[in-house]
């Protein structure tokens, strides 16, 4: 598997609904192919995970192209939180459908999906604001009153350990994406010019250190989030990708998430997010 970023942002404002929801599709493949990452699933292996790989993913990923483009035009139509959580749950279904079970994307569906809609919306209204924003604006009220699903593995996690998960980091315009990810995708850049892996797992790293991830928090408890967040942190304070043998440094931490089975799945989804929101130059121009 090798997915380029064959993306170049057409100059005008109004991406058609169509090309977001490839995007949207190759931003997750590129999260797919990006390793180290710790605990997570990569076209190198599967992390902490039994019941998925690469090619699961990227299948997956496939599956959602046309939810993503039906997400992005109820954007550019003006639709409600009501119409668009009816496709973002028509998307988990065909998830599921082709995976044969799997939760592969359920929070990536959630949150890309938002961008989508929010990149449809912002497409018609020929309006500059950044996309989280417009996210907040738009449908915050009504993602926050939404149903919730008590016995998700997110919904336990927020009740026992009181962090917001996908919902929140959404309803707020997604400041892990804009004031974590964005910020060390770029500063990322300047330290390896030519290799945008290298871009990513850095950008990856940061918000893990900085998430209240509800996947690790399931899977690890307080402590899993914690050891977590100081591996992440210590790469980073020891100069991250601009430190010769960070490949090494990376590659025992990944290790170490997979001996106490952590995964940081949300983290993984808000890379992909960060990845969609850069690929669209207005977000350049106003992160
Ligand atoms: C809100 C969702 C994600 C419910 O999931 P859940 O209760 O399990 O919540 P939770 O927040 O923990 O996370 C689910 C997934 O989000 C990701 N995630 C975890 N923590 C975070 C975080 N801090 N920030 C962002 N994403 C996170 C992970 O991939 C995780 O598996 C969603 O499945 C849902 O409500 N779907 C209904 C359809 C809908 O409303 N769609 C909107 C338009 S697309
Ligand atoms: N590369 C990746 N590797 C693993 N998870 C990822 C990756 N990219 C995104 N994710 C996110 O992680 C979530 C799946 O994580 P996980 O399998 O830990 O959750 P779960 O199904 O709730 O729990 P469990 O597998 O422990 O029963 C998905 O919703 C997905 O959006």
């Amino acid at each position: 598997m090798n997915v380029a970023l064959r993306w170049q942002a057409p100059p005008q404002r109004a991406l058609r609904a169509e090309q977001l929801g490839h995007l949207a599709s190759l931003c997750l493949k590129l999260e797919v192919e990006t390793y180290p990452k710790p605990g997570l699933v990569s076209h190198v292996d599967n992390g902490a995970h039994r019941d998925m790989d690469a090619g699961l993913l990227c299948r997956s990923a496939d599956t959602l192209a046309p939810f993503f483009h039906d997400l992005a035009a109820a954007g550019a139509e003006g639709a409600g939180m009501d119409r668009l959580r009816a496709i973002g749950v028509a998307a988990e279904r065909a998830m599921l459908a082709a995976t044969s079970g799997v939760n592969t994307h359920r929070g990536a569906i959630f949150g890309l999906g938002l961008l989508c809609a929010a990149a449809g919306y912002r497409g018609a209204l020929g309006i500059r604001k950044p996309l989280g924003e417009l996210v907040s604006q738009r449908w915050g009220d009504a993602i926050y009153a939404g149903p919730i699903s008590l016995r998700s593995h997110g919904a336990v996690a927020s009740r026992r350990y009181g962090a917001g998960g996908a919902r929140a980091e959404a309803a707020c315009g997604f400041p892990s994406v804009y004031d974590i990810a964005l910020p060390a995708l770029h500063a990322a850049r300047t330290l390896a010019p030519r290799d945008e892996e290298a871009v990513r797992v850095q950008t990856c790293m940061a918000l893990i250190a900085d998430v209240a991830d509800t996947n690790l928090l399931h899977r690890g408890g307080v402590d899993g989030l914690r050891f977590a967040q100081a591996s992440a942190s210590a790469f980073l304070a020891a100069g991250g990708i601009g430190c010769p043998g960070w490949r090494k440094h990376a590659d025992g931490i990944h290790q170490a998430f997979v001996a106490r089975n952590l995964s940081p799945g949300g983290s993984a989804d808000l890379l992909a997010m960060a990845l969609f929101v850069d690929a669209l130059f207005v977000d350049r121009l106003a992160p």
